[in-house]
């Protein structure tokens, strides 16, 4: 069987590097292309990449996309930074390309996904739910895309289920004392050296505290959720945001 020819964008960043010796390292992948800011688009054509790795930053991943669906080359997304507006406009696109495939995943690691789900199950249990990511001091957007999505998915599940707005007395604050409002949740955003990814989800009700908490102590905890996304993008037409629909969770 023909392998699956796949390019990294970003592939000299934290998380692109480590890509590209995943997919070196897979025996069904061929990498064909590997490129950094600077590097023309059309190295994907020229390589007959089937599969484009999205690995850059919120400024790069709009063009990049446009590129690839425009060539009909399937993306795998881990870049942040999405709002309704951007995933308004490459629906767009790929309403023009319907045999190609996105999947933007906030988070590749099993256990952050996991986290999501957790949470969105216990979130309309408890009274009050507040999240704090914490990362590396060279990150650049805040909160991070995983507990935005977290957040959303949280607040999702408690107006489902009709759960009344956590208390909280606050008159008066600091400016970002009490995090950045997600659809009503408060997302708290850490940076320290030492630290990768990593993330809490705090749950209070009248006597206890549910606290579900994530670790990514290594890039290598995404490359599985990278490789599943590359092996499934391809016959996954249309834009999948999130890495949980090509796993098995319910
Ligand atoms: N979904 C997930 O599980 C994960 C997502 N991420 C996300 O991935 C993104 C990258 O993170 P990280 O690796 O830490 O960041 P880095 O800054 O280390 O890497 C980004 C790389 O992309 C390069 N780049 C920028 N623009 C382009 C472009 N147009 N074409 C090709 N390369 C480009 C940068 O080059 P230069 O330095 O010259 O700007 C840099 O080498 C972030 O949005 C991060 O949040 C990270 C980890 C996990
Ligand atoms: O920048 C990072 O490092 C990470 N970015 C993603 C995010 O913003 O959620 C995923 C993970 O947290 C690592």
């Amino acid at each position: 069987m023909s392998k699956l020819r796949v390019a990294v964008l970003g592939a000299k960043g934290r998380i692109g590097s480590e890509a590209v010796r995943a997919v070196e390292a897979a025996d069904d992948l061929e990498l064909v292309a590997a490129l950094g800011r600077g590097d023309g688009l059309e190295a994907l054509t020229e390589a007959g990449a089937q599969v484009v790795v999205e690995l850059t930053t919120p400024d790069s991943v709009m063009d990049n996309l446009d590129f690839c669906v425009r060539h009909g080359i399937h993306a795998v997304v881990g870049t942040t930074g999405w709002t309704e507006d951007r995933l308004a406009r490459l629906r767009g696109w790929l309403d023009a390309a319907p045999a190609t495939g996105v999947l933007i995943a906030p988070n590749f690691s099993i256990g952050a996904v996991l986290t999501m789900k957790f949470a969105q199950l216990a979130a309309p249990y408890f009274e009050s739910v507040e999240v704090v990511e914490l990362h590396h001091p060279k990150k650049v957007d805040a909160p991070s895309g995983t507990a935005t999505r977290t957040a959303q998915l949280i607040a999702a599940a408690r107006a489902k289920a009709g759960t009344a707005p956590a208390p909280d007395a606050t008159t008066t604050a600091l400016d970002g004392a009490r995090g950045a409002d997600v659809d009503g949740v408060p997302v708290h955003a850490v940076r320290l050296r030492g630290l990768l990814a990593h993330q809490e989800v705090l749950l209070g009700a009248e006597g206890e505290t549910l606290t579900v908490r994530h670790d990514s102590l290594h890039h290598s905890s995404f490359m599985p959720g990278i490789l599943l996304g590359v092996r499934r993008v391809v016959t996954t037409p249309g834009l999948t945001f999130g890495l949980e629909h090509f796993l098995d969770l319910d």
